[in-house]
């Protein structure tokens, strides 16, 4: 479904992934583990459009996804949520959702002034939704109350719903769990092994091991640019090129003990 090859990125004089290749498959969940800096959110970027590769190619269901801007790529059927929160804080959990849904809904001005039956149906049609999207990320019983007042576990759900509501194939998630407790965390892993079961390949990037190795079909190593090894968690996790990767570094601390 998903597919890099060759792909090498650098800012400036700095080398952030060098030869890269990558094979999401479809319907899977699959990881993308790194100690910090290894350039895990710069392959994100790449995907979404945000930044272009020095080289190499991405596609995406057969689709080359060179040049194309971000909204384009969107509308292939690629969705992410970001490492810190971007929700609209002061809005309604609906009205979150529906901001993302926005591109679905397909009327002229016209009807859209004179609130015309095909406007009010998109609508009708558009907030359905929104409310099952909701629902399957635990938050259905919550939509009209204000994302500022939900927790952080809470506004994290709330920020795939909102990707969800792009309808894309993919979803790409980067360090879901971060800043979570332990109860956030079990929570989150239900969801995104429900919206996988629903048909959607998951992409994530994250630090806690416990999520990575319980959720992912195939993890990813990334360490210093270079993709080190993909393979099932249990073969990624006695790996001694991870070990290695991960010990011989101080600020990953956190991530040995998590593990
Ligand atoms: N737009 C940019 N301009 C210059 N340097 C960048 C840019 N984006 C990322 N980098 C550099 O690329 C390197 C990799 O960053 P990236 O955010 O991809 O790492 P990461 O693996 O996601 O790290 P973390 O786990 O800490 O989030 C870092 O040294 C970072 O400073």
């Amino acid at each position: 479904m998903l597919e890099l090859t060759s792909i090498s990125k650098s800012f400036g004089g700095l080398k952030v992934l060098d030869d890269v290749n990558l094979t999401v498959p479809q319907g899977s969940i699959f990881g993308l583990i790194g100690p910090n800096g290894a350039g895990k959110t710069t392959v994100f970027n790449l995907i979404t459009g945000l930044i272009p590769p020095t080289s190499g190619t991405i596609t995406f269901d057969g689709a080359d996804l060179a040049g194309l801007p971000p909204h384009r790529i969107t509308r292939l059927g690629i969705a992410r949520t970001f490492q810190n929160i971007r929700i609209f804080k002061e809005m309604s959990l609906l009205e979150n959702v529906l901001v993302g849904r926005h591109r679905h809904i397909d009327y002229g001005v016209i009807s859209m002034l004179f609130s015309l039956p095909d406007y009010r149906a998109q609508e009708a049609a558009a907030r359905t939704r929104a409310y099952e999207l909701l629902d399957w990320v635990g938050l259905g019983g919550k939509a009209h109350e204000i994302a500022d007042t939900l927790s952080y576990g809470e506004q994290r759900r709330l920020e795939i719903a909102r990707a969800l509501a792009t309808e894309p194939h993919l979803l790409l998630l980067d360090e879901p769990v971060a800043g979570m407790n332990p109860a956030e965390k079990t929570e989150l892993m239900k969801a995104v092994r429900a919206i996988n079961e629903r048909g959607y390949t998951v992409f994530l990037i994250e630090h806690d091991m416990r999520f990575v190795m319980g959720l992912c079909e195939q993890v990813a190593v990334l360490n210093f640019g270079r993709i080190i090894t993909c393979d099932k968690p249990e073969a990624v996790r006695n790996n001694p090129d991870v070990i290695e990767a991960y010990l011989g570094r101080d600020d990953d601390a956190n991530t040995r003990e998590r593990a």
